[in-house]
């Protein structure tokens, strides 16, 4: 609960320090910490020292002006950092940031030592997370992924592109000096030894700090599948009544039926993990599917306390201040004697943790936690996740990639009840609107892939 309080109170600031030669996915960690930190309303931004290399002109480089003996081309390089570096402090001052990552090679101990000094003359931590990797496999993937994404290669022939990419490997190495256990034991650092599968850490000091080096620590890179269902259609739905513990409607159970063969068409015969909540209409929803189950009590859903039973419209006319409140800003409001959205976010913390760590995952949940969840993976700002759409009899599918998460949305082709309430008004289901940006994002998915 105190994650984002603590690093406040403190007026700490962080800034993590990428390190290591390229394709070692840095920018892939590096864009997933400030996803997870922006989730938990910590302040975070990534400064991308190649973005202002290219910023400034050097946009198609070939390998050579990677060469540390090319004293031109070295000179625009810490340009480069230098405007990185320089935008970094501005923000903190200007934007009161907390967690910034500074993404470069920062592969010699002279660029991390201007990088410490000129950290430690404003109070701001430096923490360096070094990606240090010897597996041919995963650095081949790395730099297939950075020849197709890299503004670098736009419109380079591949091969050609991938040739080139290795020899600016090879002039990096040729300066490249790793975090050295001896040489750099008084800084405090991270290094990831082919991702996750030894970690060594070094003076970590702070609580903040912590959280950043376990969640690192938890990632891997395994190509997997995250299914997310609401339960199917709930007698209380029907009623367009919130929480309780109902069971599923007729149509409610028509999709659990259902749900089996549309897992089948999508995951074909990957093994998975179905993970529900411990309330009656997820557990009805997966009674079917024949894989293993888990119940979370975290995956209940968001608890409206004294509204708890109530319809929209009773809660309207019974609690109008409250009513209001909620759709004034509802990622904050907090239900009397229940939860707000931000409470939801941080019983889930583990969950999202648990699923950095696992493979394929089909979460069967509620509207308010999958709303969350689905903020997670697609970057959404909290303050416009509670207002998103999550449909009943949908099975979404989301694929983490290197350079962002791909969603494909299932229709079960079941009729149900909308849930869907929009601000200013207690009917749900009325409007043509329904969450329409999101609706809109769901459907830009390709007929085929959907
Ligand atoms: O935050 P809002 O938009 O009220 O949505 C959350 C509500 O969704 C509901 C349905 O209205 O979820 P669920 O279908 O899982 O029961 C309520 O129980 C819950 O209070």
């Amino acid at each position: 609960m105190a994650f984002y309080t603590v690093s406040n109170v403190e007026n700490l600031r962080i800034c993590v320090v990428m390190v290591g030669l390229p394709a070692r996915g840095k920018s892939f960690i590096a864009q997933k910490i400030v996803r997870y930190l922006s989730w938990l309303s910590i302040k975070a931004k990534c400064f991308n020292v190649g973005n202002y290399r290219r910023k400034a002109g050097s946009g198609h480089p070939d390998a050579e002006f990677f060469d540390f003996n090319n004293k031109a081309a070295f000179k625009i390089r810490q340009k480069a950092a230098e405007a990185a570096a320089y935008d970094m402090m501005k923000w903190y001052e200007e934007e009161n940031g907390v967690v910034a990552i500074l993404d470069g090679t920062n592969t010699t101990r002279e660029r991390r030592d201007w990088i410490l000094k000129i950290c430690r003359e404003r109070a701001i931590e430096p923490m360096f997370l070094e990606s240090w990797s010897d597996d041919t496999d995963m650095i081949l993937r790395n730099i297939s992924d950075v020849k197709t994404s890299s503004p670098d290669y736009e419109g380079v022939d591949p091969d050609v592109a991938t040739s080139d990419f290795l020899e600016r490997i090879a002039k990096y190495e040729q300066v490249y000096e790793p975090l050295d256990r001896e040489k750099d034991k008084n800084l405090t650092y991270v290094k990831l030894i082919n991702v996750a599968q030894e970690v060594v850490i070094n003076r970590i000091q702070t609580y903040l700090e912590s959280r950043v080096v376990f969640y690192v620590m938890n990632l891997h890179i395994r190509p997997r599948c995250i299914w997310l269902s609401r339960h199917g259609e709930s007698v209380y739905n029907v009623e367009k009544k919130i929480g309780g513990d109902s069971c599923l409607s007729e149509r409610g159970f028509q999709y659990a039926k259902k749900l089996p063969e549309l897992v089948k068409q999508s995951a074909g015969d990957a093994d998975l993990t179905i993970w529900t909540s411990t309330l009656i209409r997820t557990q009805q929803t997966a009674q079917d599917l024949p894989y293993k189950q888990l119940q979370w009590k975290a995956l209940d859903e968001l608890d409206a306390g004294v509204c708890d039973g109530m319809t929209y419209e009773e809660i309207e006319e019974k609690y109008p201040g409250d009513f209001k409140a909620r759709d004034e800003n509802k990622y904050e409001y907090r239900y009397p004697g229940g939860e707000s959205y931000r409470d939801v976010v941080i019983r889930l913390e583990p969950i999202i943790m648990e699923l950095e760590r696992q493979e394929n995952i089909l979460i069967v949940t509620h509207q308010a936690v999958l709303r969350c969840i689905y903020a997670y993976f697609m970057n959404v700002p909290q303050e416009e996740s509670p207002w998103m759409s999550i449909p009943l009899h949908t099975l979404i599918k989301l694929e983490p990639k290197a350079y962002g998460t791909e969603v494909t949305k299932i229709k079960a082709n079941i009729p149900a009840v909308s849930t869907y309430k929009e601000k200013g008004t207690s009917r749900v289901g009325e409007s043509t609107q329904d969450g329409t940006k999101y609706q809109n994002f769901l459907l830009s998915i390709p007929e085929s892939k959907r």
